[in-house]
This record gives structure tokens, C-alpha cells and sequence, in this order.
């Protein structure tokens, strides 16, 4: 195993993980203008880097057939495309990309996903620490966007939304005609936030990360696991057969 972006916040934990995974071996630690040349001889590469990075880096380590999990955000259509192409050039190799390795963040989009349709009403709220780059965050655009997959199928229209005026970005971003709010906080580590409405009811679902090593059980399943899923698989959902 090799773990690029190895001092980051993520990338770190990631490493003590494998260290502490008694099944696997930490070969390599990749970071910043470090040369990844043949990933020292690892079968699985984990990337947490920065979304400018995390493509190349994918792509280096499918050339050489590489299997590679993949938690950094911000990933287009396009991109996901250009490493489809990448894979059909090595078949065997694996490459997984989910924006939250959470179990609790995987069941909330799921979760989110099965209540869309029942309620006039839905918007997200995600809640993060303040050093992070991007935001909205990767699993709030994730779960707005199955949010929306769900209504659209079940025909629900849009939200009721009289505002007539308001503050540039008051409404918060719209993805895919789902709003959703990002706050920044020192104290904060991961968090969302899921709100429905109807007459006379809400239902909030809500997913608290504490602590980075609440990703960490799903990593090492998704590490375990993507030798054997040649190909491009999003989200770990899939992984987990949910
Ligand atoms: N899927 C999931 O479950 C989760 C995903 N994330 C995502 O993971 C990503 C990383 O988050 P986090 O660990 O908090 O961020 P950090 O900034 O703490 O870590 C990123 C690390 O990658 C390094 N880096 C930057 N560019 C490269 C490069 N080209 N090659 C190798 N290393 C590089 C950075 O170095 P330097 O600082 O010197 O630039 C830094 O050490 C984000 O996109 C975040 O949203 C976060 C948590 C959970
Ligand atoms: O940057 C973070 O911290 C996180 N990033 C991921 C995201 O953007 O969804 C996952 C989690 O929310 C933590």
C-alpha cells in the first residue's frame, strides 16, 4: 500500500491505519513534489491530496496498473471520464473514488435519497472545519445530487420558494436544484446535515464526523476490496452493496 498525500490531515491517519491493519503493509508515503515513479512497488494507492492533484495522480498510478482509492473531492463528469479512459487501457485495474469514506456519511446520502420524494421541501447544510479548500463539500454535492435523481424519477417538482430578494448567496448554492449551505468553524471536523418538509412535519437526518478516524474503517474496506473491482467504481455505497 502506498498513501499519497501522506502528511496531510487525512493522509496521515490513513497511514497509522495501515500500519495498525495487521493484513496490509505501508510501502510508500507520497506528498508534495515527492517523484511517485513505480509507487514503491504498491498493489493499492490511497490518494487524499487536493482536487488539482488527485487526476494526475490517478492516472500515474493506473499506467502501471496500480489499483487506486481515491478520497479527495472535486471531481467532475469530465474527469471521471478521462480515468474510464484510462482504466479500458489496463483492464484489471481498479480505481475507487467516493467523497465520504463514513459509513454513517454513506447511509445519510441513502437515507436522504429513499425520504426525497416523500417531502415538498429539501435542502442541505454542511458543516466543516475552516482549513478546508472547496465547498461546498464533495459528500453535500454527492447527496444533493442523488437527492434530485430521486425527485426527478418520482416526479416530485421543485421546492416552494417565495424569496423574491436576497444577499448574494443567502439561498446557499444550487446543485441540481437542491440548496446547500456550507459553514466553515473552528471546532468543526465533518458534518451534514440533511432537512425535509411537509405541512405540520421535518425530518432532519444528521452525520457527525468527530474525529478523522471515522473514515478510516471504510478506507481499508475500500482498499481491501478495489483489486477486486476492475474498472471505475463512485462511491462506496456500491462496495458496501447498499
Ligand atoms: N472521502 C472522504 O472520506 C474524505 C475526503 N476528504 C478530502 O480529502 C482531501 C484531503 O483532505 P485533508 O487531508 O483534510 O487535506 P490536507 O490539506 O490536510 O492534505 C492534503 C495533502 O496533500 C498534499 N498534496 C498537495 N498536492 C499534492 C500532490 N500533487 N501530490 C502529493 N501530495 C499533495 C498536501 O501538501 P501541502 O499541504 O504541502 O500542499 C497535503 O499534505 C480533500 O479533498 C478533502 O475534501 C477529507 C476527509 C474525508
Ligand atoms: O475536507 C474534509 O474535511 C472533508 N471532505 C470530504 C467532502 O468534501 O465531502 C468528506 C468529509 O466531509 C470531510
Amino acid at each position: 500500500m502506498a498513501v499519497i498525500g501522506a502528511a496531510g490531515r487525512m493522509g496521515s491517519e490513513v497511514c497509522r491505519a495501515v500500519e495498525a491493519a495487521a493484513d496490509l503493509d505501508l510501502v510508500g508515503r507520497f506528498d508534495v513534489g515527492d517523484e511517485l515513479g513505480d509507487l514503491a512497488g504498491a498493489e493499492v494507492a490511497v490518494d487524499f491530496t487536493v482536487p488539482d492533484a488527485t487526476l494526475g495522480n490517478v492516472l500515474h498510478a493506473v499506467e502501471r496498473g496500480v489499483h487506486v482509492v481515491v478520497g479527495t473531492t472535486g471531481w467532475s463528469d469530465e474527469r471521471l471520464d478521462t480515468v474510464r479512459r484510462a482504466l479500458d487501457e489496463r483492464p484489471g485495474t481498479g480505481v475507487l473514488i467516493a467523497p465520504n469514506f463514513a459509513i454513517g456519511a454513506v447511509l445519510t446520502m441513502k437515507f436522504a435519497a429513499e425520504a426525497a420524494r416523500f417531502y415538498e421541501s429539501v435542502e442541505v447544510i454542511e458543516l466543516h472545519h475552516p482549513d478546508k479548500v472547496d465547498a461546498p463539500s464533495g459528500t453535500a454535492v454527492r447527496t444533493a445530487e442523488l437527492i434530485a435523481d430521486a425527485r426527478r424519477d418520482a416526479g416530485v417538482p421543485a421546492g416552494p420558494d417565495a424569496t423574491a430578494t436576497s444577499l448574494a448567496g443567502a439561498r446557499g448554492a444550487d446543485v441540481d436544484g437542491v440548496p446547500v449551505h456550507a459553514v466553515r468553524l473552528r471546532g468543526l471536523v465533518a458534518h451534514e446535515e440533511v432537512l425535509l418538509g411537509s405541512v405540520g412535519e421535518t425530518l432532519t437526518l444528521r452525520h457527525d464526523s468527530y474525529d478523522r478516524v471515522s473514515f478510516m474503517p471504510g478506507v481499508l474496506i475500500g482498499v481491501r476490496a478495489v483489486g477486486e473491482r476492475p474498472g471505475l467504481t463512485v462511491g462506496l455505497e456500491h462496495v458496501l452493496d447498499l
